[in-house]
């Protein structure tokens, strides 16, 4: 082991300015507990001209970010983002030439994972990515490290900081949803395209990374039912505080027999559950493991601080020698499962209808819900819309998924309805 840590650093946006400003505000406490210093020898990004708050004069600058894999440092950190391109050639030449790599990039890891943990396993250097999922809280640490001795039947929790940023700001001020998501990306936490994160598809990448280490499954991410947070109203947001919810989207990964269920949703979170309270950029995950029990990790999920934090954690562990198999058991262990069927599972739903303000038109839902065998706990219908379209939110019972299903298939393409209805699941 050489006395320093020689670190390549590709991609200079908010997190990996904030890796620079990290390692130089706690440089010593850092040396300190990594046992020796960490040092930035390279950086490459798009613009060398831009002033990003940091002295880069110091470190050898790459205009073509491929070359850092061939420099003479013991790690490469990827915070360029995107799931294919120059961060995963990156990935793998750096892998390729015996040298470690830690990323932020869930994309990449979703898509890629299997494969990266396979090449960094056989050259015998670290592949990390604490920074990956849900920012800066040690979530990838704690299933990996202090949860192995638990089998986890369910991990859950609010993987975005964006779209909880936006719900909370819409449920705390009643803004409009495009007004609070340019506020978002200004503080840096949305991704290059925001409709990853709104549409849940960031949410996912992260989903299917806990579901790997929490089920020691092959990461699956096409497996994942993904449903963002578009369509979500502020009068949802109204209707659910009126029954003692608040919305949030929720990722949620179950061991269902020998197959696994995956989905990002809008959920409707009780308020007497810890996750209704995790507001702005926050992110929370809970794990229910059969001996530690319920663990619930919570903090800042996204923004330049907590991210470069994580960013970090990683490379002191580095430093210090302390690595294993990246998804917390060798890659050829990690099992293919099924995706399970989301009809099998159960539970309460809200419904949301906007529907045309005629005579049958309660019938007519009542009817496809009654049909398919759903169960309505209650029944709210407000006044009219400015476009004479009405508002009916069904609160059903406890009962298969399958028959919401079948009631939303058979009103599908009604005359009756003005928009698709929006179907939120209800966190138990
Ligand atoms: N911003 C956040 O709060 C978080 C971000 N992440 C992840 O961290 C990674 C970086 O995110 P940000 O710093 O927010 O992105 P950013 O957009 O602020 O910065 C990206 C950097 O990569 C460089 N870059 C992009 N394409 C390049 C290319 N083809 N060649 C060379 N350089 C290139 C850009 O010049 C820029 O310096 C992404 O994978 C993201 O998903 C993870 C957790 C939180
Ligand atoms: N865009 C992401 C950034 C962190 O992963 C988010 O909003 O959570
Ligand atoms: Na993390």
């Amino acid at each position: 082991m050489s006395d320093t840590l020689r670190v390549a650093l590709a991609g200079l946006g908010t997190v990996g300015a904030g890796v620079i400003r990290v390692l130089d505000t706690n440089r010593d406490l850092i040396t300190r507990r990594a046992g020796r210093p960490i040092e930035i020898v390279a950086v490459s990004a798009r613009d060398r001209h831009k002033d990003r708050g940091v002295d880069l004069s110091r470190f050898e600058w790459l205009d073509d970010t491929a070359g850092l894999a061939a420099l003479d440092a013991d790690v490469v950190v990827e915070l360029i983002g995107g799931s294919d391109g120059p961060a995963l050639s990156l990935a793998r030449t750096a892998i390729g030439r015996g040298k470690g790599v830690v990323t932020a990039n869930k994309a990449m890891l979703a898509h890629h994972g299997l494969e990266l943990a396979s090449a960094a396993e056989a050259a015998g250097v670290p592949l990390k990515f604490e920074a990956a999922v849900a920012g800066g809280i040690p979530v990838i640490k704690g299933l990996r490290e202090g949860a192995a001795a638990n089998a986890i039947d369910r991990v859950y929790g609010i993987l975005n900081g964006t779209c909880n940023f936006i719900l909370s700001k819409m449920e705390a001020e009643g803004r409009d949803f495009a007004d609070v998501l340019a506020e978002a990306q200004a503080l840096g936490f949305a991704e290059a395209d925001p409709s990853f994160d709104i549409d849940g598809i960031d949410a996912a990448h992260k989903l299917s990374i806990l579901a790997a280490l929490a089920f020691g499954s092959q990461p699956a991410f096409a497996d994942v039912a993904c449903h963002g947070i578009r369509e979500v109203l502020a009068a949802d947001i109204a209707e659910a505080a009126a029954l003692g919810y608040r919305i949030r989207l929720v990722g949620v990964a179950e061991a269902n027999g020998g197959g696994l269920f995956q989905r990002v949703h809008p959920h409707l979170v009780p308020l007497h559950h810890p996750l209704a309270h995790v507001a702005g950029s926050t992110n929370a995950v809970v794990a229910d493991g059969n001996f530690v029990g319920r663990l619930l990790f919570q903090g800042a999920g996204a923004g330049e601080g907590p991210t470069a934090s994580a960013v970090v954690a990683d490379l002191i562990d580095i430093a210090r020698g302390e690595f294993g198999p990246p998804f917390a058991m060798p890659a050829a262990a990690l099992e293919q499962r099924p995706a399970a069927d989301s009809g099998d599972r159960r539970g309460r739903a809200y419904v949301r209808f906007t529907v045309a303000d005629r005579v049958g038109v309660l019938a007519e839902i009542a009817a496809a819900m009654r049909d398919a065998g759903v169960s309505i706990e209650s029944l709210i219908q407000r006044g009219a819309n400015p476009d004479g379209s009405v508002r009916v939110v069904i609160v059903t019972h406890d009962g298969p998924e399958r028959s919401v299903a079948q009631a939303l298939e058979r009103l599908r393409g009604s005359q009756s309805l003005a928009s698709q209805p929006l179907w939120m699941h209800i966190l138990d």
